[in-house]
C-alpha cells in the first residue's frame, strides 16, 4: 500500500509531536506518579469480569507509567502482554505474554521489551484491551504517536477481526490539542483515558 500525505500535514504533525513530547517530559516525578495511579483507577472502572488479557507498554519519554495498572492486573489474574518490535519487518509490533519474571531486553529505541519467545506470542484477537501510549490526541479520538507508524501498521486490519481488542489511548491531560490533522492510515480509538477523563468514542464500550 502506498500512503501519501501533503507535506504541510506531515510537517505540522512533526512540530506538534516535538512540542507535546517536551510537554510530557517536563512533568515532575510526583505528577507522573499521580498520573500513573489515576490512570490505573480509571482503567479498573473499565475492566469487567470478562477482561482476561490486556496489552500494555513500558513507559518511555514521559509517557504515563503503567506500573500500578500492570501490577494490579497481575494480582487480579488479568494476563498482560507487552509490545516488541517485529524481528523481521522491524516495522510492526508483536505482543508477548509478560509476567514479572519474563526475561527482558532493550530494543533499538532503548525501550525494554520481552525477549522474543514464540511460545509466548499472543495474537491481537486474544486481547480484550490494547493500551496505547499517545503523544497527542483530540476530543474526537484522533491520535498522534511517536511517528514510527508501528501501531498503525500493526492494527491496519484489526477491524476485520471477528473479535478484536478495545483500542484505548493513554495520555496525560496536557497532551490534548484542539484538533489533530488526521491521516488516511490512522486507526480510530475506542476510548482515551487520561488521569482526568475517559473519552468514549465508540459504542463498543
Ligand atoms: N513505551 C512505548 N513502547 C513502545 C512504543 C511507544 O510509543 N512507547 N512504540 C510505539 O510505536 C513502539 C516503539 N516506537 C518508537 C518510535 C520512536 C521512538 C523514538 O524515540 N524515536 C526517536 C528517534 C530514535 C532513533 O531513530 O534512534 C525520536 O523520535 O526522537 C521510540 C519508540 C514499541 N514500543
Ligand atoms: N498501514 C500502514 N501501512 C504502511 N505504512 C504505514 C501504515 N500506517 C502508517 N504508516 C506509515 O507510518 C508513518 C508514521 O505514521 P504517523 O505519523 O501516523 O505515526 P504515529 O501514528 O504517530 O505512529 P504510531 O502508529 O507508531 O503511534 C507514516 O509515514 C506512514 O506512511
Amino acid at each position: 500500500m502506498t500512503i501519501n500525505a501533503p507535506r504541510s500535514a506531515l510537517t505540522s504533525r512533526q512540530q506538534l509531536r516535538k512540542a507535546l513530547r517536551e510537554r510530557r517530559r517536563a512533568l515532575s516525578d510526583t505528577a507522573q506518579q499521580h498520573a500513573a495511579t489515576a490512570v490505573c483507577q480509571q482503567l479498573f472502572t473499565m475492566f469487567t469480569s470478562q477482561t482476561r488479557r490486556v496489552a500494555g507498554y513500558l513507559a518511555n519519554d514521559g509517557e504515563i507509567m503503567l506500573g500500578p495498572t500492570l501490577a494490579a492486573c497481575h494480582q487480579q489474574t488479568i494476563a498482560v502482554s507487552l509490545p516488541l518490535l517485529h524481528p523481521f519487518t522491524g516495522k510492526h509490533l508483536l505482543f508477548q505474554n509478560y509476567t514479572p519474571t519474563t526475561p527482558m531486553t532493550a530494543n533499538r529505541f532503548g525501550i525494554h521489551e520481552p525477549e522474543l519467545n514464540s511460545t509466548q506470542i499472543r495474537l491481537l484477537h486474544e486481547h480484550d484491551m490494547l493500551l496505547m501510549p499517545l503523544v497527542g490526541f483530540d476530543a474526537r479520538g484522533n491520535r498522534l504517536g511517536m511517528g514510527g507508524g508501528f501501531y498503525d501498521r500493526t492494527l491496519a486490519h484489526v477491524y476485520r477481526l471477528k473479535r478484536r481488542p478495545l483500542l484505548v489511548g493513554i495520555a496525560h491531560d496536557c497532551q490534548q490539542v484542539d484538533t489533530l490533522p488526521v491521516q488516511s492510515w490512522d486507526i480510530p480509538l475506542d476510548c482515551i483515558v487520561t488521569p482526568g477523563q475517559i473519552i468514549t468514542l465508540s459504542l463498543n464500550i
